[in-house]
C-alpha cells in the first residue's frame, strides 16, 4: 500500500515514482497520516465491513469522500474507533487507486453504471450444465465485461453429473479461456474444491453466475465454511433493482480471495468499450490498422475481415471476438 512521507516539513506537494514511466503524477498530502489500512469485505446498508488487521470493523463513508463510493475489494483508509467493538463506527477517510474494477449496467440501457467488485484479477463464471440451462448469452457477456475490466476469466461449468460439458466447451474453444468442470460427486469428496482452488491461489477471484447454478455451494466448499447470513444483501422488491453487494472471503491459507457476487440474471454492457474488448485478442489486434476511425470491429468496413481472410488469424477467433461484440448490440433476456 501507498505510503506518503515521514517528514511533515516535506513539500506538500510529492511527485511519485509511477510504473509505466510515462506523465509523472503530483498527490496532494492526504490529511489522515494516522488513517489505518481497510480491506472492503463486504457493503451492508451503507454500512461498510472493513477488515483492518484480523478484526472486521464497520465504518461508514466519510463526507469528504463525496460521491465516491467504496465497493467490495477496495483498499481504504480508515479512522476512528478501530476496535471492532460492538456499535462502534469508524469512518472510511480514502479509496485507494484501484488495479480493476468490474462494472455492470442493471440492462443495456441502464446509463448507470454500478461498480460491483474493485481490485479484483479474475472472473469467475460459474454456469450449470443443467437445471438450469446454460445460458451462452449470459457468459458471453461476462467474457465481456472480464475483457472490458482486464480481468482474466475463468469458466466453472458445474453439474456435470446432469449433462455433457463437451458441446459448450466447444463454443468457448477458440477463446481459449480455461475452464473447470465440477460434480456432485466431486464436491463431496472436495476434489472439486482442490481443483478450482488451484486456480485461485494467490489472486481475488469474483464470481458471479446465474442463480440457482451452484456458486454458493461451491463457493462454501472453496472457503471451507458456511457463510454467515445476512450478509449479502437480498433483492429489495419488485422493479426495483437489486441491491449489489458481494462478499469477500478469504481463502484457507491466506491464499487469495473469493468475491461471492449476488446471483445475476443480466449483465449490463452499457458501459463497455469495444476498444478494450480487443485488447483481449491480442492476436487480432494488428489486423485493425486499417479500421475505420472508431471502428466497432463489428461494421461492414472493419478491416478485420480482409486481414483474417488473408491468413493473418483463425477465422474462429473472428468469429468469437464478433460474437462478444454483438452481446452487447442484442437486448438481454437470454
Ligand atoms: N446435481 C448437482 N446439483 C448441484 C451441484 N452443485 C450444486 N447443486 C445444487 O444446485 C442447487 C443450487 O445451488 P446453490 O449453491 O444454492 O446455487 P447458487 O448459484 O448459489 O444460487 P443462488 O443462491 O440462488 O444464487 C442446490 O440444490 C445444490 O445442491 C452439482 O454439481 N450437481
Ligand atoms: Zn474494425
Amino acid at each position: 500500500m501507498r505510503r506518503y512521507g515521514k517528514n511533515p516539513d516535506e513539500d506538500d506537494i510529492r511527485v511519485r515514482p509511477n510504473r509505466k514511466g510515462n506523465r509523472p503524477r503530483t498527490n496532494i498530502r492526504p490529511k489522515h497520516e494516522d488513517a489505518a489500512e481497510g480491506f472492503v469485505l463486504t457493503v451492508d446498508r451503507g454500512r461498510l465491513h472493513v477488515l483492518v488487521e484480523d478484526r472486521t470493523i464497520i465504518a461508514m463513508k466519510a463526507r469528504e469522500l463525496g460521491r465516491k463510493g467504496a465497493v467490495v475489494g477496495d483498499r481504504v483508509a480508515v479512522v476512528g474507533d478501530l476496535s471492532g467493538a460492538k456499535d462502534t463506527l469508524a469512518r472510511i477517510v480514502r479509496v485507494e487507486e484501484r488495479s480493476s474494477v468490474l462494472r455492470r449496467t442493471a440492462d443495456d440501457d441502464d446509463p448507470f453504471e454500478r461498480v460491483v467488485v474493485a481490485n479484483a484479477d479474475q472472473l469467475a463464471i460459474v454456469t450449470a450444465l443443467a437445471d438450469p440451462e446454460p445460458r451462452p448469452r449470459l457468459i458471453d457477456r461476462c467474457l465481456v465485461a472480464a475483457y472490458d475490466a482486464g480481468l482474466e476469466p475463468l469458466l466453472v461449468l458445474t453439474k456435470s453429473d446432469l449433462a455433457s460439458p463437451d458441446k459448450l466447451l466447444e463454443s468457448y474453444g477458440a477463446l481459449g479461456v480455461p475452464h473447470v468442470v465440477t460434480s456432485r460427486e466431486e464436491l463431496a469428496s472436495g476434489g472439486a474444491a482442490d481443483r478450482v482452488r488451484e486456480r485461485l491461489t494467490d489472486r481475488v477471484t469474483a464470481f458471479v453466475g446465474h442463480s440457482g447454478v451452484g456458486k454458493t455451494t461451491l463457493v462454501n466448499a472453496l472457503v471451507e465454511r458456511q457463510r454467515a447470513t445476512g450478509h449479502v444483501n437480498a433483492v429489495t422488491g419488485r422493479g426495483r433493482h437489486t441491491t449489489t453487494s458481494a462478499l469477500a472471503l478469504p481463502l484457507p491459507g491466506d491464499s487469495g480471495w473469493v468475491i461471492d457476487t449476488p446471483g445475476v440474471r443480466s449483465f449490463g454492457l452499457h458501459h463497455v468499450d469495444p476498444s478494450r474488448v480487443i485488447l483481449a485478442f491480442p492476436d487480432l489486434v494488428p489486423g485493425t490498422e486499417d479500421c475505420p476511425r472508431a471502428c466497432s470491429h463489428d461494421e461492414p468496413d472493419c478491416a478485420l475481415d480482409q486481414w483474417v481472410e488473408d491468413g493473418h488469424a483463425d477465422p474462429q477467433r473472428l468469429y468469437s471476438l464478433r460474437r462478444l461484440l454483438a452481446t452487447r448490440e442484442r437486448r438481454e433476456g437470454d
